[in-house]
């Protein structure tokens, strides 16, 4: 694989975020009036809707801008949302395409972007100091966006550490021999399985970069916490970061009682209660360290209250003299007291935006640690990298589940423009995928015992993704319905793992949502198909569950449209209370009991859209524990692609098979 230049590679991420933004804001601004959570956003490396509320001068003659919650969107609400932009981000401030732009005026728009610092940050403002004196500020509603991409693409190739000429295929990572792996070592937790020891033996002798391929259910987490463990055995200090809190908060949680020194950087407002004490701001507060910075504070107290009780103008002046002195000591034994918590701390935990804190800035650490991979940008997984002078680097995740959401799609891959490798063209294209590009399977391992589903569940994707090496654990391979550790009857239903109500033959047809809207709104719902007939089953065979003693709260019923999810939830919600429904997407990482996965598409030209990618397959049919009921048509589906071809197969050859009758299901409505 030829080596990817550094800056190209920085520059055609920059362009696809851009892109990526205006078609979130495209969409959103059509949808409704104000602003959605968009994936940016949420990623931490844009903020949306600002507008400047002050402007000045600061020092060395430089233009700073005050921006804050455009009032006409955010309506009374001031406070920002969460953002990870941080004292000393590199950011460039635009202005925010409106729905209608042509593609050329958004460009231009685009063009336009100045660039500056982030200098200030308060819970309602981020003050920007721009890096040329005399610019024009863009007028109307604005949107901020980190650079960490430009970092990259600015900075000097004898910056470059060997990990980062490792990661762009410059410098070839160095494989990993079965001697650097010989030695016995003390595991510390004594259930590990033998593929999640080969792991971590393999992150650990590894000098550059290792990949954790966790598949569903096969216990990721619990490997990097014996990693993260050993690595400390080693002296080593660790940045351990996810894509999101709940990611970062697990770790935290399950890292928790083996005493490790650590801390979790992050707002406490967003934390799990459980981590709380593992939190910078609030150890800032109740450390042994924090007493001396107490002590000032209550001596600043008692100043304030000897004010009031003095009417000697000449003496108020002095007081409030002292009063500002103490005010600077307890600033400096505040940042003193976090510097000190941070450095103490052998691991550190945040999410990849959060990484690029301040708290973090001359800190340095020999690994970074990504859990769940796989769902981050590469543009997110920079910001560790950048300020953690890291030499190596583990990522733990799964490249066959679904990637982020990308909106836009010059950056999609899709079957007329498949993924054009890993130079930087394709947001889709994790860090993950493209060290696998890079490197192939020599630069990780895999787990391969599961400990959720049941073995027939497990055999599909096992074979059809996992070359066949994806086991079930002994204590779930066997788990059926009936077996749950409540009062559950014994029928076809509870007693099977896996269930096929084929509907093919043409008479449970689906419906597109623009049969009766205009185009432009249901092209927004993601050209929403539903089949009403079809959920007609899914209920007739939930209610069979729930009959035999389910609990509704152990079965989840998912789908890949939204407009099947609107009518399912009619039909389901209020009838089965606790039962959850979802997108395939959005449950992504989550388990149930019991998963009904409703396929939608039927249709005489074989047209599968979504399902074509097998990546939502897989995520919907693992997420079941004892019961996989799928419900679709085996003759359209069957015909979408080769993978969709062999799951019908197994399904017809392994399934318990029904084929509903139309009139049955008309009598139920
Ligand atoms: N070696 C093991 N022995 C027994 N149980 C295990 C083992 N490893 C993992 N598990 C169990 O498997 C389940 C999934 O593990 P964990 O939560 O660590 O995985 P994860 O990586 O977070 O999940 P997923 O891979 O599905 O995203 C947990 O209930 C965990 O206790």
């Amino acid at each position: 694989m030829a080596p990817i230049d550094i800056p190209s590679f920085a520059d055609k991420q920059l362009k696809l975020l851009a892109a990526e933004l205006s078609a979130e804001l495209e969409e959103t601004a059509l949808l409704t009036a104000t602003h959605a959570p968009s994936t940016l956003a949420r990623a931490g490396l844009a903020v949306l809707n600002l507008s400047v509320s002050a402007q000045r001068t600061g020092l060395g003659g430089k233009s700073l801008i005050e921006l804050s919650l455009d009032p006409a969107i955010a309506g009374t609400e001031t406070q920002l949302p969460e953002h990870g932009l941080r004292v000393g981000d590199i950011v460039g401030v635009s202005e925010q395409p409106k729905g209608a732009e042509k593609k050329k005026e958004r460009q231009d728009m685009e063009k336009k972007q100045i660039q500056g610092v982030v200098v200030k940050v308060l819970r309602e403002i981020i003050v920007v100091a721009l890096d040329k004196d005399e610019v024009d500020i863009p007028g109307g509603k604005l949107w901020l966006m980190n650079q960490t991409m430009t970092k990259l693409l600015k900075m000097p190739e004898s910056e470059h550490s060997t990990l980062m000429r490792v990661l762009f295929g410059q410098s070839s990572a160095v494989s990993v021999q079965p001697r650097d792996m010989a030695g016995e070592l003390e595991w510390l937790d004594p259930s590990l399985n033998d593929s999640q020891k080969e792991a971590i033996k393999f992150a650990l002798a590894t000098p550059e970069v290792a990949l954790i391929h966790g598949p569903p259910g096969t216990g990721k987490t619990h490997t990097l916490i014996e990693l993260i463990r050993q690595c400390l055995k080693k002296g080593l200090r660790l940045l351990v970061c996810g894509p999101s809190n709940i990611s970062v908060d697990n770790i935290v949680e399950r890292l928790s009682p083996h005493k490790v020194p650590m801390v979790r950087l992050g707002h406490p407002a967003r934390l799990l209660p459980g981590v709380l004490n593992h939190s910078l701001d609030i150890l800032t507060r109740t450390s042994d360290a924090a007493a001396l910075v107490k002590d000032i504070r209550n001596e600043m107290d008692a100043k304030q209250a000897s004010i009031r009780k003095t009417r000697n103008g000449r003496e108020r002046k002095a007081i409030y003299g002292e009063i500002k002195e103490l005010r600077k000591e307890y600033r400096q034994r505040e940042a003193a007291c976090v510097s000190s918590l941070v450095r103490e701390s052998k691991v550190v935990l945040a999410t990849l935006h959060g990484a690029g804190g301040f708290h973090l800035k001359s800190q340095e650490f020999d690994i970074v640690i990504v859990d769940e991979a796989s769902q981050a940008l590469e543009a997110q997984c920079w910001v560790p990298l950048l300020t953690s002078g890291a030499s190596k680097l583990i990522l733990a995740g799964d490249h066959l589940q679904l990637p982020p959401t990308i909106k836009s799609s010059n950056s999609k891959s899709t079957k007329q423009n498949p993924k054009t490798g890993p130079d930087g063209s394709n947001l889709e294209t994790t860090l993950f995928d493209r060290m696998l590009e890079l490197y192939g399977d020599d630069i990780k391992r895999m787990l391969t015992i599961q400990y959720r589903m049941h073995e027939k569940i497990n055999a599909f994707p096992s074979a059809a993704l996992y070359e066949s090496k994806l086991m079930a654990a002994e204590s779930v391979k066997a788990r059926l319905l009936k077996d749950l550790p409540y009062d559950v009857e014994e029928t076809e239903d509870t007693n099977e793992p896996v269930v096929f109500w084929d509907t093919q033959g043409g008479e449970f047809h689906e419906k597109t949502d623009d049969d009766d809207e205009p185009k432009s709104k249901s092209s927004l719902l993601g050209e929403s198909k539903s089949n009403e007939l079809e959920a007609a089953i899914v209920k007739k065979h939930v209610q069979s569950l729930v009959d035999a003693g389910v609990k509704a709260e152990d079965i989840a019923v998912v789908t890949p449209y939204n407009g099947q999810l609107a009518v399912l939830s009619q039909l389901l919600k209020e009838k089965f209370v606790g039962i959850e429904l979802g997108s395939i997407d959005g449950f992504q990482g989550r388990e149930k009991e019991a998963v009904v996965v409703s396929l939608v598409r039927s249709n005489a030209e074989h047209e599968v859209g979504f399902l074509a990618e097998k990546r939502r397959l897989n995520v919907a049919m693992t997420r079941p524990k004892r019961h996989l009921c799928v419900v679709g048509d085996s003759e359209t589906v069957g015909r979408g692609s080769k993978f969709l071809k062999s799951w019908m197969e197994f399904l017809e050859e392994n399934a318990d098979l029904r084929y509903p009758d139309l009139d049955d299901i008309l009598h139920d409505e």
